[in-house]
C-alpha cells in the first residue's frame, strides 16, 4: 500500500463562458493517508474548484481540460478517476470519498428525525444490513462524533447549528470513506463550536485513518488544523508545506501577504492539537 491517497497531476479546469475562465491551472498535488491538506487563498482562486474537480462534482460550463486523478485504494487498486462511469462514480463519492458541504446542516430535512436520515444512507448504500444493525451503526455515529445515540429521535430545528453540523459529519463518515473534502464545515459556527469540531475532525481522523482536504478562507483555522497547507493564487499552487513551514518560513511572496492580512495571527500556539 502506497502512502499516497489521491495523486494529482496536471489537473485543468476551464469555465467555458465569454471569455473561458481557466478557474484551475496544472495543479499537482498528493493527499498522504490520514493527513490533513488546507487549501487556503483568496476568494475566487480556485479552491472549491479543484476539490471538487478531482471528484467529478464540477457541472458545465466547467470542463476539465486536462490532467489524472488517481486514487489508491486501501484494497491496493488505483481507480483512475477519469475513467469513471456515472454509476461507478456515484457509488465511488459515498464509499471511498465524502462531503461535508458550507452550511450543510441546513440541507437537512426538517421533517424527519436525524436518526431516520442517517438510516437513509445504509438503506441506500448497505442493503445487505438489517434494521437493528442499521439502528445500532446510527447509534454509534452519533457517539462518535458527540451528539448522543439518545438525540436519534431528534429533529434538526431541536439541535443547535453545532450539532446539525455534526450530524453531517457523521453522515459524511457512516460509510468510512478514505477522504472527506470539506467546504468551509465550520464558517456559519461561532468561535468556541467550530474549535470543538476541527478539534474532533482531527481526533477522529487519526481513530479511522481518512484523510482531509479542508477548503476556507480562514488561514489562521487552516494553519491549527492541517498538516500541510496548499496556498492558492489565479488556479495555481503557488507553495504547499507543512503547516508550520507556511507559518515560520513562508516562501513564497503571495503566502507572507496572505499571512500578514490576518491581524489574528498573533504567534501564539494553536488550539487544535494534531
Ligand atoms: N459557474 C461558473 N461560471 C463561470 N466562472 C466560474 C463559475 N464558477 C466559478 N467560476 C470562476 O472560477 C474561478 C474560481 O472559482 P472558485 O469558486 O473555485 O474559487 P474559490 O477559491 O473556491 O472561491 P470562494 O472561496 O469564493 O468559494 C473564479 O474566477 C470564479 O469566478
Amino acid at each position: 500500500m502506497t502512502d499516497s491517497l489521491l495523486s494529482v497531476r496536471d489537473f485543468s479546469v476551464v469555465y467555458d463562458v465569454d471569455p473561458p475562465v481557466r478557474a484551475v491551472k496544472d495543479v499537482t498535488l498528493d493527499i498522504k493517508r490520514g493527513e490533513i491538506v488546507g487549501l487556503a487563498g483568496e476568494s475566487g482562486c480556485g479552491k472549491t474548484t479543484l476539490a471538487y474537480g478531482v471528484q467529478r462534482l464540477l457541472r458545465p460550463p466547467a470542463v476539465i481540460t486536462g490532467g489524472d486523478v488517481v486514487f489508491h485504494d486501501k484494497s491496493g487498486d488505483d481507480v483512475d478517476i477519469n475513467s469513471l462511469g456515472v454509476e461507478e462514480m456515484r457509488r465511488f463519492r459515498w464509499d471511498k470519498v465524502s462531503m461535508v458541504f458550507q452550511g450543510a446542516m441546513n440541507a437537512l430535512n426538517p421533517v424527519a428525525t436525524i436518526g431516520s436520515q442517517l438510516e437513509d444512507v445504509f438503506l441506500v448504500h448497505r442493503p445487505e444490513m438489517s434494521r437493528v444493525e442499521r439502528r445500532n451503526a446510527v447509534v454509534e455515529l452519533l457517539e462518535i462524533v458527540k451528539v448522543g445515540g439518545q438525540r436519534l429521535r431528534s429533529y434538526p430545528h431541536e439541535l443547535s447549528g453545532g450539532m446539525r453540523q455534526r450530524v453531517m459529519i457523521a453522515m459524511a463518515l457512516a460509510l468510512r470513506p478514505q477522504l472527506m473534502v470539506m467546504d468551509e464545515p465550520t464558517t456559519a459556527l461561532d468561535v468556541l463550536v467550530q474549535r470543538e469540531i476541527l478539534r474532533q475532525i482531527s481526533q477522529l481522523r487519526h481513530e479511522f485513518g481518512f484523510s482531509v482536504i479542508f477548503i476556507t478562507h480562514d488561514l489562521p483555522l487552516l494553519l491549527e488544523i492541517s498538516d500541510r497547507i496548499a496556498i492558492m493564487r489565479e488556479g495555481e499552487i503557488v507553495e504547499l508545506a507543512p503547516a508550520e513551514r507556511i507559518w515560520n518560513d513562508p516562501q513564497h511572496e503571495y503566502t507572507r501577504k496572505l499571512l500578514a492580512s490576518f491581524p489574528r495571527l498573533t504567534g501564539e500556539k494553536g488550539v487544535v492539537a494534531r
